[in-house]
């Protein structure tokens, strides 16, 4: 357990969006220090009685100001597009002690959505990421085990205090991740290749699939492979709209990379080109079995609902 003198001064911790990741957060970080009061602030209502019912958070509070007053940090766990909102409403209210962080799987836009809310307290927010996830969503979906062993990205503003930044990593540390550091440009054309891409491809066959004749013939046939290649599929389709906008012109450039390699997989089938296809198949073979090794020697391997 990492126990730094930051972290032994956390008292009143608030999460800003009660679901999956804010209430994983929440879970994991109850286990580990039991002292720390946790106060949940939603959009949904019902979400917000249901955080405090699983015990996920100590205190559901409707307003703002009071959930500020005396918060040692405050985690913004919402869809990224909600970002500025929220961040103008805290604003304020931030007592000068508080940091803010955030979980948004986009890092750029949320800097910017963040230097317009904050404006001269921009220095108490550190953008974050944690690597790990599943595709249910809400408070029924969290778990204490989410962050175990998995990475936690900091993209650092150049006004964060290196006290701040301490605080964020220690306190998901707490949680059980590995803090990892990136620019946000970093960021975001990485999990444009490696998260935002496959959830667009997912999206778009499960959704072209359904468009075919005789959908309903074709599904009662797919089988493991079909539910692996769509699991991500099952995820928040507001997250996914959210995440795929901020994100476009990254993401548009792997969608270009991926439409080019597309194209010679069909001028393969078209040429009845089965060397070309074997080397394009067996590249990726190895390449996903070298990941698969070194993923599990870092981490817990990637299983069946989320990783
Ligand atoms: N789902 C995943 O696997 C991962 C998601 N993330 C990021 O974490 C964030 C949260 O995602 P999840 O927990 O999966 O979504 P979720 O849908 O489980 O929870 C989001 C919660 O935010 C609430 N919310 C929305 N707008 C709000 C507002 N203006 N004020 C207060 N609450 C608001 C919603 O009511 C909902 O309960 C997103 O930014 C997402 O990109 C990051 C890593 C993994
Ligand atoms: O469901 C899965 O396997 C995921 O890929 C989870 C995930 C979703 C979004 C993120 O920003 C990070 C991780």
């Amino acid at each position: 357990m990492v126990a730094t003198s930051a972290n032994e001064q956390l008292k009143k911790v608030v999460i800003i969006g009660v679901g999956l990741i804010g209430g994983s957060f929440a879970l994991a970080l109850k286990k580990n220090s039991a002292a720390i009061h946790l106060v949940g602030l939603e959009r949904s209502a019902a979400s917000l009685e249901r955080a405090l019912v699983l015990g996920i958070i100590d205190e559901a509070s409707t307003d703002i100001a009071s959930a500020l007053q005396g918060a040692d940090l405050v985690v913004i766990s919402a869809p990224v597009a909600q970002t500025e909102v929220i961040l103008s409403a805290i604003y304020p209210h931030l007592e000068a002690h508080t940091i803010v962080t955030d979980t948004g799987s986009t890092k750029a836009d949320v800097e910017v959505s963040a230097r317009k809310a904050l404006q001269d307290k921009i220095g108490q927010f550190v953008p974050a990421h944690p690597i790990a996830g599943r595709e249910s969503n809400g408070p029924d979906a969290a778990i204490a085990s989410l962050y175990q062993a998995k990475k936690l990205v900091i993209t650092a503003l150049p006004e964060n205090a290196q006290s701040a930044i301490d605080l964020v990593a220690t306190t998901w540390q707490r949680c059980g991740a590995v803090p990892h550091y990136l620019t946000p440009s970093q960021h975001d054309h990485v999990f444009a290749a490696v998260s935002h891409l496959p959830h667009l491809l997912a999206y778009a066959l499960v959704d072209q699939i359904t468009e075919q004749p005789q959908a309903e013939l074709r599904f009662q046939y797919a089988a493991s492979g079909f539910r692996d290649f769509t699991r991500i599929a099952g995820s928040s389709p507001e997250m996914w709209r959210d995440i795929s906008l901020a994100n476009r012109a990254a993401l548009l450039d792997e969608l270009t990379h991926y439409q080019a390699q597309l194209q010679r997989v069909a001028n393969a089938l078209k040429q009845s080109d089965g060397a070309e296809l074997l080397a394009i198949f067996s590249n990726a073979q190895a390449a996903r079995r070298r990941w698969i090794q070194a993923i599990e020697s870092a981490e817990q391997p990637p299983k069946e609902g989320g990783d």
